[in-house]
């Protein structure tokens, strides 16, 4: 008899956490999910078969003793599946070999297919060889169906020409919110709090999680775009970059001045502040523009992501993609998305 498949789940942060409870809901309206084994976070683990919830507790409880804990997998088999809610690069790094060992991966970590290309491409060959499934919805869009619209343009025999759009839920919801009066640094802190920024808002702020998004996009595509090649401007001034995580707060504020005066110059032209990223045949970039506001790319509100995409079929009139684009409750419908997907085919 096939053994059941189990959830390993690594990071109990904003998107661990809603991870558990959506799971602990679908499980209760009776859909078949995989069973907890158990959780994992920077602080130890916790044993999740009995009671999923009380570990989750246990988990966010548990005291910091400043030592970052390897990962033991070793209670995990051939079949089971590892969910990496982390931002973490050690963890990432991790993904091929699991892979290649049978086990299953879902993250909504980035940088597994969204940093090096050499570790896109063992990710890719650990699948083939441990013949697992790799999970990504989650990475790009928090779920919003945009991978998967690469992919089947793709595997339809469609070249992808070019990607364009706004890529950051956290950034489209400052240039929503933010009217150029109130300080800018206020409302990251607020985004930080709903759970839209990287654990680090700077990872958002320098256009750094933008990149990785592109790259994610950009290889799913069959393009074998490097992080060099992607021309970022970063809006993080000097000294934000450089202080420690314990004055991160205080130096957010150097970001006030240089967006008043951004948003003070759109406001006069008509136009609206946009992150915006793409690739094409002009190359790759990540920058703020100030965009007419009937431009398409001014569509959308809140933390929506909205995303144009020109293949051969869709060369004149783009696909438009547009929805919510970060917040924990997206993020762990995708990862169950995908981890439901993975069970059915075992
Ligand atoms: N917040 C959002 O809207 C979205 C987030 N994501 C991604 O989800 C991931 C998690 O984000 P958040 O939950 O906001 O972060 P968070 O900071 O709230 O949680 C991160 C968790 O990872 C744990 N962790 C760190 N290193 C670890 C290790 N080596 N082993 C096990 N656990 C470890 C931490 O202890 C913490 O529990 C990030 O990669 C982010 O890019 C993806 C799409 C949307
Ligand atoms: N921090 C990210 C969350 C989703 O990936 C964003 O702002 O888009």
């Amino acid at each position: 008899m096939p053994r059941q498949p189990r959830i390993a789940l690594l990071g109990t942060g904003v998107v661990g956490s809603a991870f558990v409870a959506r799971h602990q809901r679908l499980a209760q309206r009776g859909v078949a999910l995989p069973a907890f084994e158990l959780l994992a976070n920077s602080r130890g683990h916790f044993d999740a078969a009995a009671a999923p919830e009380q570990a989750l507790r246990a988990a966010c409880d548990a005291p910091r003793d400043g030592e970052p804990h390897d990962i033991d997998i070793a209670r995990l088999r051939r079949g089971d599946i590892v969910v990496d809610a982390t931002a973490s690069d050690a963890v990432a790094a991790r993904h091929a070999d699991w892979l290649a060992h049978g086990i299953h991966v879902v993250t909504a970590n980035k940088l597994g297919n969204g940093a090096d290309l050499m570790r896109a491409q063992a990710i890719a060959r650990a699948q083939r060889e441990g013949r697992a499934h790799y999970g990504d919805s989650a990475t790009v869009g928090a779920g919003l169906p945009l991978l998967r619209s690469i992919r089947e343009l793709v595997a339809g025999g469609d070249a992808i020409h070019a990607v364009e759009g706004v890529l950051s839920g956290s950034l489209a919801w400052l240039f929503d919110r933010y009217d150029g009066m109130r300080p800018f640094s206020g409302f990251v802190r607020e985004a930080r709090a709903a759970g839209y920024t990287e654990p680090d808002p700077r990872i958002d702020l320098s256009g750094e999680d933008v990149r990785r998004k592109l790259l994610i996009l950009a290889r799913a595509a069959g393009i074998a775009l490097e992080a060099h090649e992607i021309q970022v401007d970063s809006l993080v001034p000097a000294a934000l970059a450089a202080a420690k995580e314990n004055d991160l707060d205080a130096a957010l504020l150097t970001l006030d001045a240089p967006l008043r005066e951004r948003y003070q110059e759109a406001y006069r032209d008509g136009a609206k502040l946009r992150l915006v990223g793409r690739f094409g045949a002009a190359g790759a970039s990540v920058g703020l523009r100030a965009l007419p506001a009937d431009h398409p790319l001014c569509g959308g509100s809140g933390a929506d992501n909205r995303i144009a995409i020109r293949s051969d079929r869709y060369a004149e009139q783009p696909l438009i993609i547009q929805g919510p684009g970060a917040g924990a409750e997206v993020t762990a419908a995708a990862l169950l998305d995908d981890l439901i997907r993975i069970a059915v085919q075992l």
